[in-house]
């Protein structure tokens, strides 16, 4: 499919409504991503060495909210070890079916599944790395747990879940200060501050970010071990949780 560029939400709209993960979103994805979330090209191409270190052989990893597969992807081309296999899930058709597209174009040894699925709903087991790219973010706060503590459960020992989020500070002043350097990246690559204000009202009720002190508190309740922020830029972080072996 031909690189499009973003322009969902630069025209004025009488009304906005919630933001989905529909075609028209699809369509324009990289694109969109990749002038809304700083770093977010590192993060993709960085979580390969996650899977090149952390893949046990004849384990699977796990992309979780793949959207079009940059993640999976990305362990594809890095995971050495023997007789591993990828599942990619989203819950958005519009998604998969690209998803699908996008890694049948790239030839590769390692099997992937990819299955069109509300990853609450997965049953996760013999992983060794599972992704979550700016995904958590999208589920009910009160449900976070229960999947935090599934993805846990389902992780040989040494296993690691690479956790990619927006996050919110706790010191208002820094929150101005990070939030108003994500507005200006968006601005430096070309989205008008109508297109900005329309995206906004539209994530608000849907993209609930934490702080990091939340994430990292609720990994340890899921029984997570170590946690380590890995990465940073603005308001975007990932860090790196990992079953004690
Ligand atoms: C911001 S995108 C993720 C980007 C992707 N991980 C990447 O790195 O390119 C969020 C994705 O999560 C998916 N999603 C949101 N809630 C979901 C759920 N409950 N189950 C499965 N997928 C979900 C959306 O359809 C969307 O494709
Ligand atoms: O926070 C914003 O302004 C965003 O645009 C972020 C974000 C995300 O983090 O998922 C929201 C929706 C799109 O998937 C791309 C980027």
């Amino acid at each position: 499919m031909a690189k499009q560029r973003d322009h969902i939400f630069d025209e004025p709209r009488p009304m906005i409504v919630d933001f989905t993960f529909d075609e028209r979103v699809a369509s324009v994805f990289p694109d969109m991503i990749r002038r809304s979330v700083p770093g977010y090209g590192e993060v993709i191409a960085l979580t390969g060495l996650f899977a090149e270190r952390y893949a046990q052989p004849g384990s699977t990893l796990y992309d979780l909210g793949c959207s079009l597969g940059a993640a999976t992807l990305s362990m594809r081309r890095r995971v050495h070890a023997d007789q591993c296999r990828i599942i990619a899930v989203d819950n958005a058709p519009a998604m998969v079916e690209q998803c699908r597209a996008n890694l049948e174009a790239e030839p590769s040894p390692v099997p992937v599944d990819v299955h069109c699925s509300d990853i609450r709903k997965v049953h996760i087991e013999n992983a060794s790395v599972v992704v979550l790219n700016f995904t958590l973010q999208f589920i009910e706060p009160d449900e976070r747990l229960e999947l935090l503590h599934r993805i846990h459960q389902g992780l040989r020992p040494g296993g690691v879940l690479v956790l990619s989020e927006k996050v919110v500070f706790e010191n208002e002043r820094e929150q101005q200060f990070q939030e108003s350097m994500h507005l200006d990246f968006k601005r430096a690559n070309g989205y008008s501050e109508l297109a900005i204000s329309q995206k906004r009202t539209a994530l608000e009720n849907v993209l609930l970010p934490e702080s990091l002190e939340a994430h990292t508190s609720r990994l340890r309740n899921a029984g997570f071990g170590d946690v380590h922020n890995w990465f940073r830029c603005f308001n975007f972080a990932s860090m790196a949780a990992f079953k004690t072996p």
